[in-house]
């Protein structure tokens, strides 16, 4: 058994496989201009991965604002891949004046651009939801990241490996766990889950403890297989993220620990 964590595979590249877990950034912007300048300000740090957090852009409700605002996020970008995020509001998200079938045609509309190569969409949502996410984004070569979040607790650990599992039996190219701890011991129990689903799954796991108490895991995450951790580039998406600098050497340093 190994716990090297597993590379992201999407749209014909591969990214990680390289014995640490990737840095993803994220930009939470609420206007176009915002964003880029968010992205300008983050992209000297070298993120492996960008992820834009839409649920916080104030036109989020308007389709060519939004297909606009990515394209000109993936050009600024170049080759640093982008994951899109509506985060819902149950899983710690920014409220939206918006129903479901709206949200979902916004991700076929991105998926369709070409100008994302993932999207993120939770396991909570309705099977029709997530049928239809998984439709667009395969049939546009878009990886999915099918996540799960709970900012209260962290859930008994079977639970944990049975949402990871689930998240793949349902179609996930990359299975995701966020959990809030309320003691020491739940981010150790976070960890294991971690490890026993890298073990047990065939596809990528990224998972994290939040909060100031779970940010251990954000750093050592990957030796127990998360395959991407989310660190800081200019303002924080959620709770216990850490600056993408301290990250990377706060992980070169356990890397090299003889
Ligand atoms: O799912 C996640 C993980 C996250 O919640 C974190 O705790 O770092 C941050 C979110 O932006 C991202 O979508």
């Amino acid at each position: 058994m190994t716990s090297t964590p597993k590379p992201l595979e999407f749209c014909g590249r591969r990214l990680g496989g390289n014995g640490r877990a990737l840095v993803c950034t994220p930009l939470v912007g609420r206007s176009t201009r915002a964003l880029l300048a968010e992205l300008a300000s983050i992209l000297p740090q070298s993120p492996d991965l960008i992820e834009w957090r839409a649920d916080f852009f104030d036109a989020i409700a308007d389709q060519r604002q939004v297909l606009a605002a990515a394209s000109q996020l993936r050009q600024l970008a170049g080759s640093v891949p982008l994951i899109f995020t509506r985060r819902a509001s149950h899983e710690g998200g920014e409220p939206l004046a918006m129903d479901e079938d709206s949200v979902v045609e916004l991700y076929a509309a991105i998926c369709a651009s070409g100008d994302v190569d993932f999207v993120d969409y939770e396991l909570s949502q309705s099977e029709h939801h997530r049928r239809r996410v998984r439709a667009v984004s395969q049939a546009h070569g878009v990886a999915l990241i099918v996540s799960c979040h709970d900012f209260d607790r962290t859930p008994a650990s079977v639970d944990m490996l049975e949402t990871l599992a689930r998240a793949e039996r349902e179609g996930a190219d990359i299975a995701k766990l966020a959990v809030m701890p309320r003691d020491p011991s739940d981010v150790l129990r976070l960890l294991e889950a971690t490890l026993q689903a890298h073990t047990a799954l065939q596809i990528p796991v990224i998972t994290m403890s939040m909060g100031a108490m779970g940010a251990l895991s954000r750093t050592c995450g990957w030796q127990y297989g998360s395959s991407v951790t989310f660190g800081v580039g200019h303002r924080v998406s959620a709770p216990g993220q850490i600056p993408v600098g301290v990250l990377r050497s706060t992980m070169a340093a356990l890397g090299a620990a003889g």
